[in-house]
C-alpha cells in the first residue's frame, strides 16, 4: 500500500511576544511528529484539548506553515509548492470542521455552499449546476429539496452533511476530519459516522480523523496516534492493541462504548496538564503518571517501535 501522506519531524512553535513585564515565550504546539498515512487507511489522532490536534491538521493542509519538518502528499514535497500550486492541490486534500458553517457565509443557500469550491477554484464541473448539486446532496444522504434552504433552516446534522458535501465537491483523495461530530447529538453523531464510513468505501477515501474521544476513534479508525502536549506519545497499529503508554491507558480506562450510539461516562484524568509554555524537563506526563520513576523527570522519552507499535515512555506497560 503506498502512502498518500508522509509526515516527518513536523513541528510548530507559536511565540508570544514579550512586553515590559513579560519575557517572550515559545510554545511547541506540535513537536517532532512523524507518521505515514497509507492510501485508503483511516488514522485517528486523539488527545485532550490543547494537545495540538487541530494545529497538526492545519499544518498538513498548509493552512499554517510549519516551523520545521517535511510533508509529502502523494509523493510530492508539499512545502516546496508555491501558493498557486498549493491552491490547486487543495482540491485533493480537504478538511471537514466541527462547525462546518463557521467557514460559510450564513446568507448562502445549501446549493451555493456546496458549489463554492468550484467557484473558488474556478473549476468546471461535468453536467449542469443543478445536477451537480443534486448528486452531491444525494452522496451525503440529503434531500435535493433542501438545496434552497439557508443554514438556520436546517439541523446540525444536515449542516454537517453540507460540510461533507462541500469537502467532497472537487473529489479529494484525503479528508482531514477535525472533530466532525463533536457538536452533534449522540444519535446524529452515529449517522454522520456511518455516512463517513460509507463514503470511504464508495469513494476510496483516506481519512485523518481528529477527536478527543478515544472510544469513537477506536470504533472508526484503523490506526491511532495519541498526542500529549504536542508530541505523539503512542502510535497503535490497530485499535485492538492494549495501551503501552500510561496516558493512553488512562484514556482507555476512562471511556467505554463499543459503538458511537452507546454513550459512555468519561472520568476526567487526574492532575493538571502542564502549561505548554513551561514544559517540565523529561516526560510531559510525569506529574500525572502513576508509573513515573526518576528518569521520567530528567529525560524526554523518544518514540520507539516494537512490532509496529510505538510508544514514548521510559516505563511502558
Ligand atoms: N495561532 C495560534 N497562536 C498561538 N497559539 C496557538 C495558535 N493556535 C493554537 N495555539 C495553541 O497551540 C496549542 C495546541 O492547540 P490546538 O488547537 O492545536 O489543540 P487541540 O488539541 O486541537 O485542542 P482543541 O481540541 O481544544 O481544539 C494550544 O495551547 C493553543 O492555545
Amino acid at each position: 500500500m503506498s502512502n498518500l501522506l508522509e509526515v516527518r519531524n513536523l513541528s510548530k512553535v507559536f511565540t508570544s511576544p514579550g512586553g515590559p513585564f513579560r519575557k517572550a515565550r515559545a510554545m511547541h504546539a506540535v513537536n517532532d511528529v512523524s507518521f505515514d498515512l497509507p492510501k485508503g487507511r483511516v488514522i485517528g489522532v486523539v488527545g485532550e484539548s490543547g494537545c495540538g490536534k487541530s494545529t497538526l491538521a492545519r499544518l498538513i493542509l498548509r493552512l499554517i506553515e510549519p516551523s520545521s519538518g517535511t510533508l509529502r502528499f502523494d509523493g510530492d514535497d508539499l512545502l516546496a509548492k508555491t501558493s498557486a500550486e498549493m491552491r490547486k492541490l487543495r482540491a485533493d486534500m480537504q478538511m471537514v470542521f466541527q462547525d462546518p458553517y463557521s467557514a460559510i457565509d450564513p446568507r448562502y443557500t445549501v446549493a451555493r455552499a456546496v458549489m463554492e469550491p468550484f467557484d473558488v477554484q474556478g473549476r468546471e464541473h461535468a453536467g449542469t449546476r443543478e445536477s451537480v448539486i443534486a448528486e452531491l446532496l444525494e452522496m451525503v444522504g440529503m434531500n435535493a429539496g433542501l438545496a434552497g434552504s439557508f443554514p438556520h433552516q436546517i439541523s446540525g446534522g444536515q449542516k454537517q452533511r453540507v460540510g461533507i458535501a462541500r469537502a467532497l465537491a472537487l473529489r479529494p483523495s484525503l479528508l482531514v476530519l477535525d472533530e466532525p461530530t463533536a457538536s452533534l447529538d449522540v444519535s446524529v453523531q452515529a449517522q454522520i459516522i456511518s455516512l463517513l464510513e460509507q463514503l470511504r468505501d464508495d469513494l476510496g477515501l483516506t481519512y485523518l480523523f481528529i477527536s478527543h474521544d478515544l472510544s469513537l476513534v477506536r470504533y472508526f479508525c484503523d490506526e491511532i496516534m495519541v498526542m500529549y502536549l504536542g508530541r505523539v506519545v503512542e502510535a497503535l497499529p490497530d485499535t485492538e492493541q492494549p495501551a503501552r503508554h500510561p496516558y493512553t491507558k488512562t484514556l482507555m480506562d476512562s471511556t467505554f462504548a463499543p459503538t458511537p450510539n452507546q454513550r459512555r461516562v468519561i472520568t476526567p484524568l487526574e492532575g493538571e496538564v502542564p502549561s505548554p509554555f513551561d514544559l517540565p524537563p523529561g516526560c510531559a506526563f510525569v506529574d500525572r503518571c502513576p508509573h513515573a520513576t526518576a528518569i521520567c523527570t530528567s529525560e524526554t522519552p523518544v518514540l520507539s517501535a516494537r512490532g509496529g507499535h510505538a510508544v514514548a515512555c521510559h516505563n511502558p506497560l
